[in-house]
């Protein structure tokens, strides 16, 4: 396995800061330098640990560095890119985390000189919160972490890539820039879209007065309305074409339910209802084989504090490690479920003993998750 030395990243905000955090944390790098705009998250940067060293100048970020990650708002790409391919050594690897790749892989290819090793990533985790002071190292954590190499890259760059993105605790997932495209534009910017144009309705009604009164669905599909509109109006800009076919799509569907309520077709609304159903109960299901399959459990746990801390305390206590974790339902009063997913079938047996005999008695199996036994 290859171990970078030194890398640099540019634009320490969420991401930027999240990389540095998770990549320090490995104690495979050895010098992380930082560069940004901003002087005041350099330094917030260098205190929690997400850099080594602070360039005061993109010069001196680019020198004597092994990889350059850009990680600064896809706005900023062009003149990042500019001032940079002069100064470039001939084996670094320019890298970057953008949420669009298309447009990317374009202008690494204008600019870039024809000698550099580029290859476009996307990590598929963030926040609706943006700057160094969102930033967490465990970001990656389990995440996806798109690869896009162009024509030009080499098998070495793309192995090199992984083994970086590994150390975050991602997955690399290599797919082309417009297969990227597209599958964001489905499951990442339609949602952001839904999500914000499902915000600004309340106001077509005067109904921003009953806001108070939103319960878990509304807060549960509205939260990512709350990102940052400079990064997503660039996001959709730079993803047009894709983001323009998913509204389509949206838009038939609408209609289509639409048709279907105003001529009171329960069977066509029954159908609609339980696709959708269907179709999102298969998340977290990992039904690809990109990730390793999880073992689920289930708890019916009291929707009280530090329920959720006493649950993965015990299973910490016993060694098991949660690979991934969703609260299904929680309201006041009520109960809770909470489905764990872990690392293997003697994990799962042994959580379920502790957690049963225990103050969990209402802890349930589920299959492996990407097999059809899942129930
Ligand atoms: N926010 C999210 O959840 C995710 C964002 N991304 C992508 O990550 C990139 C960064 O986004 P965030 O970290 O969320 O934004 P952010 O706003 O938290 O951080 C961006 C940082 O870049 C700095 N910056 C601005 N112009 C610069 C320039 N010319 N040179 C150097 N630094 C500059 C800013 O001062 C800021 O610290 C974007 O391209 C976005 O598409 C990817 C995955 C998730
Ligand atoms: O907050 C969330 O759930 C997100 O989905 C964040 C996010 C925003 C932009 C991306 O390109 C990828 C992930």
């Amino acid at each position: 396995m290859y171990h970078f030395n030194e890398i640099t990243i540019i634009g320490m905000g969420l991401i930027g800061g999240s990389i540095g955090l998770a990549l320090k944390k490995s104690g495979k790098i050895k010098k992380i330098t930082g560069y940004d705009v901003s002087k005041d998250s350099l330094i917030e940067a260098r205190e929690i640990g997400a850099i080594d060293c602070i360039a005061d100048d993109l010069k001196k970020a680019v020198l004597m560095t092994e990889v350059i990650i850009i990680a600064a708002p896809l706005g900023q790409y062009e003149s990042i890119l500019k001032e940079i391919s002069p100064l470039l050594n001939a084996d670094v690897i320019v890298t970057d985390v953008g949420s669009v790749k298309g447009f990317i892989s374009s202008m690494f290819q204008k600019y870039l000189p024809k000698n550099i090793q580029f290859i476009g990533g996307h990590p598929m985790a963030g926040s609706e919160k943006d700057g160094i002071k969102a930033a967490r190292s465990s970001m990656y954590e389990n995440a996806y972490y798109f690869l896009t190499p162009s024509e030009n890259t080499t098998q070495n760059t793309i192995e090199k890539i992984k083994t970086l993105v590994t150390e975050m605790k991602a997955y690399p997932i290599i797919v082309t820039p417009q297969e990227h495209d597209k599958i964001v534009a489905m499951i990442s910017h339609i949602p952001h879209l839904t999500a914000a144009m499902l915000v600004i309705s309340l106001s077509l009604c005067d109904g921003t007065k009953y806001l108070p009164f939103a319960g878990g669905g509304f807060r549960d599909s509205t939260r990512i309305a709350s990102g940052n509109p400079e990064m997503w109006k660039d996001i959709f800009l730079y993803n047009k074409t894709e983001v323009l076919r998913s509204i389509e799509g949206l838009q038939k569907n609408l209609s289509n339910f639409k048709y279907a309520l105003y001529t009171e077709k329960e069977d066509e609304i029954l159908e609609i209802l339980g696709e959708a159903k269907r179709t999102r109960d298969k998340i977290p299901g990992r039904f690809t084989d990109y990730m390793p399959p999880l073992h689920e459990i289930v708890i019916d746990v009291e929707d009280k504090p530090g329920i959720l801390g006493n649950l993965t305390r015990i299973l910490g206590e016993n060694n098991i490690n949660i690979k991934d974790i969703e609260i299904l339902h929680a309201r006041e009063g009520e109960k809770g479920v909470v489905k764990i997913g872990l690392e293997s079938e003697d994990d799962r047996i042994k959580a379920k003993e502790i957690l049963k005999r225990g103050r969990f008695p209402f802890t349930y199996e589920r299959g492996v998750v990407n097999n059809v036994k899942g129930k």
